[in-house]
């Protein structure tokens, strides 16, 4: 079965390339429903669940990925957070997982909770352009440990096996 992944960012392509190994990968520009830069897990899990079933819309016979980063308020500060959603054609459903979280320094935190998005704000404190499509915060802020697409791999597997369970049940 091939994967339509809705979006064309890089490090989110290149984390569905290495884990679907069941067919073709193809990535589309397609609406998440939600705010550029999600609030919250519910909004960011809803941003991956319809970028999901609007890629699964756009290639014939394939299922749908939706990946998308958000930040979310806890006690102690924001946090970056990451969902991701798997629509696979005959299940009532799509799967979804979500991925890791870490907290943003204040300096990030505080424009972000005034409406400002997290890409150009790591662009500036990263001074590396780009960075959204690469290292992502996530790398940024673990020294390169795990970048944005490993990041987005384990959510991958996490949707791929779920997926696996339910169909070999
Ligand atoms: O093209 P799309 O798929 O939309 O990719 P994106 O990089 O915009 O990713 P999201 O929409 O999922 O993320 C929402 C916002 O948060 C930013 N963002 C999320 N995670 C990030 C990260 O790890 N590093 C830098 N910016 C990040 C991103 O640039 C957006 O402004
Ligand atoms: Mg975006």
């Amino acid at each position: 079965m091939n994967l339509a992944i809705g979006t064309k960012n890089k490090a989110k392509v290149s984390a569905a390339e290495s884990c679907w190994t069941f067919g073709e990968v193809k990535g589309f520009k397609t609406e998440s429903g939600v705010s550029d830069q999600p609030f919250g897990h519910d909004e960011t899990r809803q941003g991956a669940v319809n970028r999901a079933m609007n890629a699964a819309a756009c290639y014939e016979n394939a299922a749908g990925l939706g990946l998308e980063g958000g930040v979310a308020e806890m006690e102690d500060g924001l946090y970056i957070c990451n969902w991701g959603a798997l629509f696979v054609p005959g299940f009532k459903e799509p799967f979804t997982a979500s991925g890791a979280s870490i907290r943003l320094p204040e300096e990030l935190a505080e424009p972000l909770r005034k409406g400002q998005e997290l890409g150009p704000l790591m662009e500036e404190y990263s001074k590396q352009q780009n960075i959204r499509q690469h290292d992502g915060a996530v790398g940024f802020f673990t020294n390169g440990r795990i970048t944005r697409a490993q990041m987005f791999e384990h959510i991958v597997e996490l949707l791929i096996g779920q997926w696996e369970y339910e169909k070999n049940k």
